[in-house]
Formats: structure tokens, C-alpha cells, sequence
């Protein structure tokens, strides 16, 4: 199985209004709550793929009552998640229905003892025995140390786990050191990372700093990659309109399934970016049609060159 990893679980909660406006009321006009954080999404994307899939993490509290309910009803998803006294945070995306802007609020999420951290480690450790690949993904909740992500780098890779890292800021900077086979920062965070502002040096410095294979997402643009067997750019095939929310998420869902799958870059890249977009697409946050996937997939123009070494 393939097992995601999200320490900050959420129930995230979508709200549409007809117009976003500071300091005005709303009405809203419809509510949406799923289960959510980056690594819950990425599992309902592989699920839905036709992966098995297991998700560990925290959850507490009423919030997480719900959110482990409605995982419960998500066919091929395996809840490992680690029990927590704190309760899981929300968050919530609001949607401009007029302009489809989407404005997103994130909760810090529950403190977690030390404790609690260490029982997450040794769950861990035995989920990792049964896994083909790990994702680690999304916002280390308060008390959760900052190099947390670094450390379950360093025992994924020392059990001969592939391990792809999706996180920010110091987290990833910390983790990008451990060597992961794949990051997946968007334009922003890998600036942070690197410094530079510019995608195709901040890929390939990514990779200096220890990352084996740097997949930038670029929003409406697509994908650029800097791996081992080369650089290439993945481009979705018109600008696609929608809600950005979990479009990441589908795309480390591409990239993990092609990886275990065995498949050459271009095509993982492929895969990854066409998800997204049916993300960006779909009427609900995070979730994609499969026809409409599969229009863009025939569509996705990946362009690039395969490394002399
Ligand atoms: O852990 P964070 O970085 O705060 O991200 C979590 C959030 O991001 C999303 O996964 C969208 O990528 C939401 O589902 C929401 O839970």
C-alpha cells in the first residue's frame, strides 16, 4: 500500500458567497466539509486511482470524530490515524462565486505532547513495513518538533521506502536535508527554500540541498521537474479555471502512483498535471471527475531533456 502521512489533519469546510467583501456580512449559500489536510487529499486521489491507501496522522476531539466518519466513507482508504487529546483543527475555503476567487483560512491545529509525538513515531514505523511508497504532507501541527519531517525522512529511506515530502518553511527545509527522492513546493515555497526567484536555477538548487527529484508546481501553468534522469516542463492544455483547493494534493497523488507504477518521468508528469487541473475544475475542492481527467491527460504537453548522466 501507499501510506500518506498528514500530522495536521483538518475537516476542511467550504463555503460559497456571492460576493467576498472585507468587512461585510455573508450569507452563504452552500457549506461543504470534508476530511481534509494535504496528505488525506492525496489519499482520495490514489484511492480513487485504484491504489490501496493508508492514512496515519493525528486526529482529536469532536473535529476529529468527524473527520475520521467521513473517511470512513471513502472506498479504498485505510484510516491509521493516531488518536490525539487535542482536537483537529478546521479550515476553511471561501468561494467567490461571482469571480470563482477562492480565499483560504487554515487553523494552527492542536498541541501535541511529546507523548503523542512518540506514539506517532512508532506507528510509523510499523505502517512503513507494509508500504510501497510514503508521502509526508502539509503543516507540522504546534508541538511537533520542526525537524519532525527530516526525521521520518531519514527512517522511510533507511527502510528502503521511496519518500516524497510536501511541506514548507523550515519543515522542508530541514527535510529537503535528509534527502527525499521527491519535493513538491509550489512556486512560493521553493523560493523560500532556495532563495531564488526563478523556477529552473530553484529547481536545481533544491536539488544541490539534498531533494533527488524537485517537482515545482506552477499553478495554472503546469509542472517543472528536475530529477536525476532530466529536466522537463509540464504544461496542462488551456489555462484552467476553478478552485485551486487540493490541485497540489492530486498532483503528488500523480506523481506517488507513477512512481510505484514504474513509470518514465514524462509520464508521471503527464498524470500529475492533468489531475490537477481536474481538481481546478471539479465543483467541490479537492475532488475530480474522471472523464474530464482523462480529456487533459490526452492533452498534457510535456516538453524537456533527458540528462546526459
Ligand atoms: O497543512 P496545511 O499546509 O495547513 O494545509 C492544509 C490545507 O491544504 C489543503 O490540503 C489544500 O491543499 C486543504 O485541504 C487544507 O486542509
Amino acid at each position: 500500500m501507499i501510506l500518506t502521512v498528514t500530522l495536521n489533519t483538518a475537516l476542511d469546510i467550504t463555503y460559497r458567497v456571492r460576493s467576498l467583501r472585507p468587512h461585510a456580512s455573508h450569507r452563504v449559500s452552500e457549506v461543504t466539509e470534508r476530511p481534509g489536510g494535504k496528505g488525506v487529499n492525496v489519499a482520495r486521489v490514489l484511492a480513487a486511482l485504484g491504489h490501496e491507501v493508508t492514512v496515519t496522522g493525528f486526529t482529536g476531539g469532536a473535529t476529529g470524530r468527524v473527520v475520521r466518519e467521513k473517511l470512513a466513507a471513502v472506498p479504498g482508504v485505510v484510516d491509521a490515524l493516531v488518536p490525539l487529546a487535542g482536537a483537529t483543527r478546521r479550515t476553511v475555503a471561501v468561494v467567490d462565486e461571482r469571480t470563482g476567487d477562492t480565499t483560504q483560512l487554515n487553523e494552527p491545529g492542536p498541541m501535541v505532547t511529546p507523548g503523542e509525538w512518540s506514539a506517532f513515531q512508532e506507528a510509523y514505523g510499523d505502517l512503513l513495513a507494509a508500504a510501497s511508497a510514503v508521502a509526508l504532507c502539509g503543516s507540522l501541527p504546534p508541538g511537533v518538533p520542526v525537524g519532525a519531517y527530516a526525521g521520518l525522512v531519514r527512517t522511510a529511506r533507511s527502510a528502503g521506502i521511496p519518500v516524497l515530502l510536501d511541506t514548507s518553511g523550515e519543515p522542508l527545509r530541514r527535510g529537503v536535508a535528509a534527502r527525499p527522492d521527491i519535493i513538491k513546493p509550489n512556486a512560493d515555497e521553493l523560493a523560500e527554500l532556495t532563495g531564488s526567484h526563478e523556477p529552473l536555477r530553484a529547481t536545481q538548487d533544491a536539488r544541490r540541498r539534498g531533494a533527488g527529484a524537485v517537482v515545482a508546481s506552477l499553478g495554472p501553468d503546469g509542472l517543472l521537474a528536475a530529477t536525476r534522469e532530466g529536466r522537463w516542463r509540464a504544461t496542462p492544455p488551456t489555462p484552467v479555471r476553478g478552485n485551486p483547493t487540493g490541485a497540489g494534493d492530486a498532483a503528488v497523488a500523480g506523481l506517488l502512483s507513477g512512481l510505484v507504477e514504474h513509470l518514465p518521468w514524462p509520464d508521471r508528469l503527464a498524470r500529475a498535471t492533468a489531475l490537477a487541473a481536474a481538481t481546478v475544475r471539479a465543483p467541490v475542492a479537492g475532488e475530480f471527475d474522471r472523464g474530464v481527467y482523462e480529456e487533459l491527460l490526452a492533452r498534457v504537453t510535456v516538453s524537456g531533456e533527458v540528462s546526459a548522466a
